[in-house]
């Protein structure tokens, strides 16, 4: 018997509506785990979140926790928790009073137990001593901190979070996504996590699940789903901004240099091996500037020579390219060397938390957005030299 939460075809259907907000979800959430929910707005997050809390009724499918069926079960009684994005503090209690409020009744009663555990959840949420504060006088942060720790009070045996930190501002929230997953993890608590933003469900949970248009796509771990997206829909939502075909083999097709650069690089770090019609996802980050143009000068050999493909799913340069910048051959496995051959006309320049990031037009890619070591900046229009970064680089199936 499967331990946890079973999620089995789950249909959410709202009435009068064309299709169903959650089609045929299959989802398991083994006791202990973390997992999020990832997906675009009106995906079906929230439908089947609700649906598992027993908000909404099931069109289709079960719901069940160690393998018993909970769909008769009625919300209050299925020891689950609740947290959503307005923490929905009660305004007339102060903050000891929130978090008490969701003690068990006979914790509740005993006052020694009840100070003891209320000061011990405050602990864990990072608001030791807090106990009389007024919640009206607490920013939002700390509102959904005392959220959580009032949530957390009857031990779940799992807690579902729709969107707890989207009312925050940015920085908080990357700050709160951490101490969340702490706090989770200390618990040893068993939680679905809604989001749209990919930064949080990656550093909330120990697998996402992303989802779009009420179906999931793809359940993995966050470094599986970041090296392996499954499709192109996935890796665009996981921030993956251009594709690039891999060539298909046929000697003597010229193949540009910065496509050549990838596949050389990815190659080389082991990225997914990249079968014939395959096609390349370049994060940001996939092209990083090489100040002073060293590369590009090494690159120009390559650039007139151009680039072969020279074997099923892999590129390499045409007889009479400069040896020192080949890329993509089984010899060469040098990174720096495969991005050396690739420059790129800058047409965007930005500010980064401190650090220049440039958009640049690479021939043969499109679009990318490029980044720069520490001081350096430079003009639009300019052309750079850019040497590439497998680790923001991943292979799809075609
Ligand atoms: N109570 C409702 N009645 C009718 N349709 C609804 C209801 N709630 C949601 N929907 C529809 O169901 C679909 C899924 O909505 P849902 O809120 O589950 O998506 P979501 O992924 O959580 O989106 P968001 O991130 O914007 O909250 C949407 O098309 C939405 O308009």
């Amino acid at each position: 018997m499967s331990d946890g939460l079973q999620v089995a075809d789950v249909v959410v259907r709202y009435p009068g509506a064309e299709r169903a907000a959650v089609d045929g979800v299959d989802l398991a959430v083994p006791t202990g785990e973390v997992v999020a929910l990832l997906g675009p707005s009106g995906c079906g997050k929230s439908s089947l979140l609700r649906a598992v809390a027993g908000l909404e009724p099931l069109a289709g499918g079960d719901v069940a926790w160690d393998g018993v069926p909970v769909a008769g079960v009625p919300v209050h009684r299925r020891g689950f928790g609740l947290l959503f994005q307005d923490g929905q503090l009660f305004a007339h209690r102060d903050v000891a009073g929130n978090v008490a409020y969701g003690l068990p009744a006979g914790v509740r009663r005993d006052r020694a137990a009840r100070t003891a555990r209320v000061a011990e959840l405050l602990d864990l949420v990072g608001l030791p001593g807090t106990q009389r504060r007024d919640v009206a006088t607490l920013s939002g942060g700390e509102r959904q901190r005392v959220a959580l720790a009032r949530a957390l009070a009857p031990r779940p045996r799992l807690l579902l979070l729709d969107e707890p930190l989207s009312a925050l501002d940015r920085g908080l929230r990357e700050r709160l996504a951490l101490d969340l997953r702490d706090v989770l993890v200390a618990t040893a608590t068993t939680a679905l996590f809604v989001t749209h933003d990919q930064d949080e469900a990656f550093a909330v949970a120990d697998r996402v699940a992303v989802m779009d248009a009420g179906r999931l796509l793809q359940v993995a771990s966050p470094a599986d789903l970041w090296a392996r997206p499954a499709s192109r829909r996935v890796a665009e939502f996981l921030g993956y901004e251009a594709f690039v075909p891999v060539p298909v083999p046929a000697a003597g097709d010229a193949v540009p240099p910065a496509v050549a650069a990838l596949v050389g690089a990815a190659r080389s770090a082991g990225v997914a091996l990249l079968p014939a019609g395959g096609v390349l996802a370049l994060a940001a980050g996939a092209f990083v500037v090489v100040p002073g143009g060293e590369g590009a000068e090494r690159g120009g050999a390559d650039h007139a020579a151009g680039a072969a493909v020279d074997g099923p799913g892999s590129v390499g340069t045409v007889p009479g390219a400069a040896s020192g910048s080949a890329v993509g051959g089984p010899a060469s496995d040098d990174r720096h060397h495969a991005g050396a051959a690739v420059d790129g006309r800058v047409e965007v320049v930005r500010s980064r938390r401190g650090r220049t990031e440039v958009v640049v037009e690479v021939a043969g890619v499109g679009r990318v957005s490029a980044l720069a070591p520490a001081g350096w900046t430079c003009a639009a229009g300019e052309r750079v030299a850019l040497r590439v970064d497998a680790a923001a680089v991943a292979g799809l199936p075609g």
